[in-house]
């Protein structure tokens, strides 16, 4: 069939500003390419359950499962994620069609106040719910108080705005999808905050018998990005990784090199981080894979204490 005669591709969306950004952004592309394209909004359990840290009411799956519902029952085709919350194993039945190009994967400091973080005053309350930003801050600032911080984007600056916070850290890629880069005071060297599994990149999920969505997706794949988030998402894998453990894992792909960097921190703040770092040739994502699964043991022996892998 040509892209004229397919039936219209339903975009099984959230309905906070950044995910319809993203789902927008993707119809743009379906469409630019013949496709007729619809959304379809909906709320998660993640969106409804604010008051409380992700890492304590279920974690990443939160935000997919409604969506991934929709797509079982044939009420939408496709669903556009933020990598970095989409579990690595997917649900029978389900697949991840493609991997676009990825946006700035750094950290970002946003303060009303203070420039970036080493202007921060001793003890300065700074806002995340992350475990790994959580990890991470402490490590580079002992003194600092982190405190929770939760709701889509538009509601965390606007608690920074109230006073509640001397800054907060956010990821870029999400303030830059919104047209707040103005906000970013200062963006952290990944030496510094080592970004999380899949940050900044964005993966569309259909199911897994949809061959003719996996080829109208298949030009909107970025084979750069997409072997690099495998690789990163391959060391949560294999650590077992969730919403509850402290993991960085953050690759970078030059003339098919890939090189990796993951950080490990203890919840509880008792176990000094683990760093590793390794780099590969890596033309296919089973050799991706491979190198996230060396680092992984790398963290492993190095103290790092995962949970059962899920494989
Ligand atoms: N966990 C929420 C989430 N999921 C994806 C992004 C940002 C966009 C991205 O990483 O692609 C954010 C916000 C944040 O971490 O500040």
């Amino acid at each position: 069939m040509s892209p004229s005669q397919t039936p219209t591709i339903i975009i099984a969306t959230r309905e906070s500003r950044l995910a319809l950004w993203q789902a927008e952004h993707v119809k743009a592309l379906l469409e630019a390419r013949g496709h007729s394209v619809q959304l379809l909004g909906m709320t998660t359990k993640g969106d409804q359950i604010l008051d409380k840290s992700l890492s304590k009411v279920g974690g990443k799956g939160l935000f997919v499962k409604e969506l991934e519902v929709a797509l079982e029952e044939g009420r939408a085709h496709i669903a556009v994620h933020s990598l970095k919350d989409v579990p690595m194993e997917l649900p029978e039945g389900f697949a991840l069609a493609c991997v676009m190009e990825r946006e700035d994967p750094r950290d970002a400091f946003v303060s009303p106040h203070y420039e970036n973080l080493d202007a921060l005053p001793q003890g300065a309350v700074v806002g995340t719910s992350s475990l790994r930003r959580q990890v991470l801050l402490q490590a580079l600032r002992p003194d600092l108080k982190i405190e929770p911080l939760r709701g889509n984007l538009d509601t965390r600056l606007r608690k920074l705005d109230d006073g509640q916070y001397d800054a907060i850290v956010l990821a870029a890629a999400g303030l830059k999808r919104l047209g707040l880069e103005a906000r970013i005071r200062a963006t952290f060297a990944p030496t510094a905050m080592l970004p999380a599994a899949g940050q900044g990149a964005l993966g569309i999920e259909v199911r897994s018998d949809r061959q003719d969505l996996i080829d109208a997706l298949a030009p909107l794949a970025h084979q750069a990005t997409w072997l690099t988030v495998a690789a990163e998402r391959a060391v949560s894998r294999a650590m077992g990784g969730s919403c509850s453990m402290p993991l960085a894992a953050h690759g970078t792909f030059t003339n098919d090199v890939l090189q990796l960097d993951a950080a490990w921190g203890d919840v509880d703040g008792q176990a000094p981080l683990v760093r590793v770092a390794d780099n590969a040739a890596v033309t296919t994502l089973a050799q991706a894979e491979a190198l996230g699964d060396a680092i992984a043991q790398r963290l492993r022996a190095g103290g790092a204490r995962g949970a059962e892998p899920l494989i």
